[in-house]
């Protein structure tokens, strides 16, 4: 089968020297819920922005269901969803023009928009806010947005670059209940997030990465039946338990 997501050794060195991403490889098989987790700047976001257009790529191939991310780029995108850590998005305009304007970017016909971007909005409970503009919604409100205008041209693979920051509890159940049932049915999920109760609850495989390298991977249960899920976050990448205690 050919894999949702496959990486072969990128690397990423920004214009200021910076190496983000050194010689990384994934490959998120289709069906999956990948957890790609790491420490602040270890190199995940860059990850993401060169997989979906936003970075260019130093070296190193993408394939997104086989099509070459880097060289076919607007092709690997129609399949893919994004739903970014920043919110990228015209915070005059209303859930609805933000949605439709992606749909409009992705070719939806007109009349087609309407229905997704209705079912998006009653899926997200959007309904009441349809006339606010994204600036006036709640934290938990405009992710719900940016996640609907992810999902309007029905990507095959969906990522999420920490979808549930700054979300409350009941928010965040409802997104989890969301996606575990998106994945049912057939999307495959890349997720990054620091909350790794998160990964334990809804991610199949792991990866780990620092310092922009992939430095520990597997199905969860692999780590489950190990020290853990956090004392292998911890000691993978280079801060153990003890050290986090003593505040170093
Ligand atoms: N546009 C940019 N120009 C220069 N350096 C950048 C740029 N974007 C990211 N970096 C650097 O690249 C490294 C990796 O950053 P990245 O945002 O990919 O990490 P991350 O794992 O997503 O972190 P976080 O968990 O904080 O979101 C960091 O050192 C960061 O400062």
């Amino acid at each position: 089968m050919i894999p949702a997501l496959q990486i072969r050794d990128l690397r990423k060195v920004y214009r200021q020297g910076n190496v983000a991403v050194d010689g990384l490889s994934l490959t998120v098989e289709e069906g999956d819920f990948f957890g790609f987790l790491g420490p602040n700047g270890a190199g995940k976001s860059t990850t993401i922005h060169c997989t979906t257009g936003i970075a260019t790529v130093t070296s190193g191939t993408i394939e997104v269901f086989g099509i070459d991310a880097v060289k076919d780029y607007r092709e690997a995108r129609r399949l893919v969803g994004l739903s970014p850590q920043e919110f990228n998005v015209d915070v005059f305009a209303t859930p609805v023009q933000i949605v439709d304007w992606v749909g409009g970017y992705f070719g939806i016909p007109k009349a087609e928009r309407k229905v997704r971007i209705d079912e998006l909005m009653q899926r997200f409970e959007l309904t009441e806010h349809l006339k606010k503009p994204f600036r006036a919604l709640s934290g938990g409100l405009k992710r719900r947005v940016i996640l609907a205008r992810a999902l309007i041209h029905k990507p095959r693979l969906l990522i999420l670059d920490e979808p549930t920051a700054g979300v409350d509890v009941e928010t965040r159940l409802a997104l989890w209940q969301y996606l575990a049932e998106l994945n049912r049915d057939g999307t495959s999920i890349l997720l990054t997030t620091h909350y790794l109760e998160e990964v334990e609850r809804l991610c199949r495989n792991i990866a780990i990465v620092n310092k922009g390298k992939i430095v520990r991977e597997g199905p969860k249960e692999e780590f489950l039946a190990g020290e853990g899920l956090e004392a292998a976050y911890l000691s993978a990448t280079g801060a153990t338990p003890d050290h986090v205690a003593a505040g170093a």
